[in-house]
């Protein structure tokens, strides 16, 4: 799937390049037939005409005789030949071919991607006037998009249950379209009608049916809707409120549901207050092992209660190097656990790969920085996971640790090791927009920074998940983004935990559990 990660798409970039050329050549084959044909045509005419003009002492000349029986067999022949000849079937064989090819995105690939540009727009709260004008979150991409194509968005969005965004693209795509396509015009219309009604907006819907009738006036089935209409809504109250293309962001963050906490966090509508962040601090690191009196690891707080900080320059590029070629052919579309196992999801929408440490010494020595940053062992942590996120992929709102239905549906991997105590999540690349690791309940939002590793507690003191570390990967607008995640399980932690957990509350617990429901 190549929406998903963008390190398909420069592959299939360059089939296109080749899909060009073959597509110059079958025209270049038809053009010189057609010249063929063209110059034959004149030649036949222009004999005819002088004949015409001899009427029948015409054929009182053996020359001429001769000439219309050649006309007749040879020369009619051989244009019968080449029009019957499948020209251009040798590259339209080869265009074929290269549009099989593995990695060509298909149906299932382009709702994808138009999928992924939704969730953009709704979870940054982009207008579609400035997507199809090719500014994404104020950044001018010089592209434009036509009426056709904010159509099929509206299409898909409405579809999936999002009318607001659906109305605004086909005000977008009735904007775009030129005074020809009437058959559009009237498709926009008729969806317009359709979001319009799904809002329980009536406003102007009555004269957008007028509009779409005198267009399609045989049309039964826009008659009908129409009729149908009148008899239900016509003297219905209008809703009082403009239509938003976003709806309002409620106040009080305790009635949101998850993924809207997840999403207002990584629109940067829901952020730590000054006050909130005045106890944070940045420092050096010196205090886990000796040799970080030598060498001192950056760190900044970023939530204390639970443990939330940022390492800075924790990992090499030369590291990342032998990454990028251990992952390179190896990584494919991401899963998550779900009622009967891994499966892929529109929750997770990146490229993923698990990689022993016994593969590479880098993973070993990454390791034992892990361990020196989280202060906890790792010799029974997961296999290296590795993920690469393209534009629009995502990672909704999740919890790293297992809930007890995971352990009692045996979903786990090796559910000895206990719990996922902890999380390091290294960034191997920045990201150009969005893509920022959000922390609802934590209010923060890590935008990625390359080199640098966020490291957190999931578990409380009594080895519960603790639903705090709620978080999640906010989609890119653009740009890649990789990173490795080491999950590190409870099993023997018990001498290293710091004690910062122990100070880990259940009433903290129930206070939370108390807002949510
Ligand atoms: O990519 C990110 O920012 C977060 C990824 C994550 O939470 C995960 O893979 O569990
Ligand atoms: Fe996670």
């Amino acid at each position: 799937e190549f929406y998903s990660s963008i390190h398909e798409m420069t592959r299939v970039y360059k089939y296109e390049e080749k899909m060009l050329l073959h597509m110059q050549k079958f025209i270049a084959d038809n053009e010189s037939k057609l010249d063929f044909l063209k110059a034959r045509l004149s030649e036949f005419e222009s004999e005819r005409n002088e004949a015409q003009q001899w009427g029948v002492t015409y054929f009182d000349s053996p020359l001429n005789k001769y000439l219309l029986t050649k006309r007749l067999t040879l020369d009619w022949e051989r244009v019968e030949n080449l029009v019957a000849t499948a020209t251009g079937e040798k590259p339209l064989n080869r265009l074929r071919k290269l549009r099989g090819r593995n990695y060509m995105p298909d149906e299932k690939e382009l709702e994808g991607a138009l999928d992924g540009l939704l969730r953009l727009q709704y979870v940054y709260r982009l207008e579609a006037r400035h997507i199809a004008a090719g500014v994404l979150d104020g950044v001018d991409y010089g592209v434009q998009l036509n009426s056709q194509h904010c159509f099929d968005i509206a299409r898909l969005a409405l579809r999936d249950n999002h009318p607001r965004l659906a109305h605004s693209w086909l005000l977008e795509a009735q904007k775009r379209l030129g005074d020809q396509n009437q058959e559009l015009k009237a498709e926009i219309l008729a969806l317009l009608v359709k979001a319009k009604v799904e809002l329980n907006d009536y406003r102007g819907v009555n004269s957008t049916y007028q509009k779409l009738l005198s267009i399609q006036p045989v049309s039964v089935e826009y008659k009908q809707n129409y009729n149908n209409f009148i008899s239900k809504h016509l003297d219905e109250k209008q809703s009082p409120a403009t239509l938003e293309e976003h709806a309002p962001i409620p106040s009080d963050p305790s009635v949101m549901s998850d993924f809207d906490i997840y999403r207002f966090t990584c629109s940067g509508h829901i952020k730590k207050t000054a006050r909130e962040e005045r106890h944070l601090r940045c420092g050096y690191l010196t205090e886990t092992h000796p040799f970080l009196n030598l060498a001192p690891l950056k760190v900044e707080e970023l939530n204390h209660n639970p443990l939330l900080v940022l390492y800075h320059d924790v990992i090499y590029q030369s590291e990342i190097d032998v990454i990028r070629n251990l992952t390179e052919n190896e990584i494919s579309r991401a899963t998550v656990i779900g009622a009967k196992g891994s499966e892929v999801s529109k929750v997770r929408t990146s490229q993923f790969t698990f990689i022993p440490k016994t593969r590479h010494k880098v993973l070993q020595t990454i390791d034992q920085r892990v361990a020196d940053m989280s202060n906890l062992n790792m010799d029974y942590a997961e296999l290296h996971q590795f993920a690469n996120y393209g534009i629009g992929g995502h990672y909704a709102q999740h919890n790293d640790w297992f809930g007890q239905d995971a352990f009692d549906n045996e979903l786990v991997s090796s559910p000895e090791m206990g719990n996922r105590i902890a999380t390091v999540l290294f960034y191997l690349s920045d990201v150009a927009q969005g893509g920022g690791t959000a922390f609802p309940h934590l209010k923060q939002l890590l935008q990625p920074k390359k080199y640098a590793a966020a490291f957190w507690h999931n578990l409380h003191a009594s080895g519960v998940g603790d639903l705090r570390t709620l978080h999640g990967a906010c989609p890119i607008i653009a740009g890649s983004k990789w990173v490795q995640n080491r999950w590190i399980r409870e099993f023997i932690q018990a001498d290293r935990r710091p004690c910062e957990l122990w100070d880990d509350s259940q009433i903290v617990l129930r206070e939370i559990l108390a807002k949510m429901q």
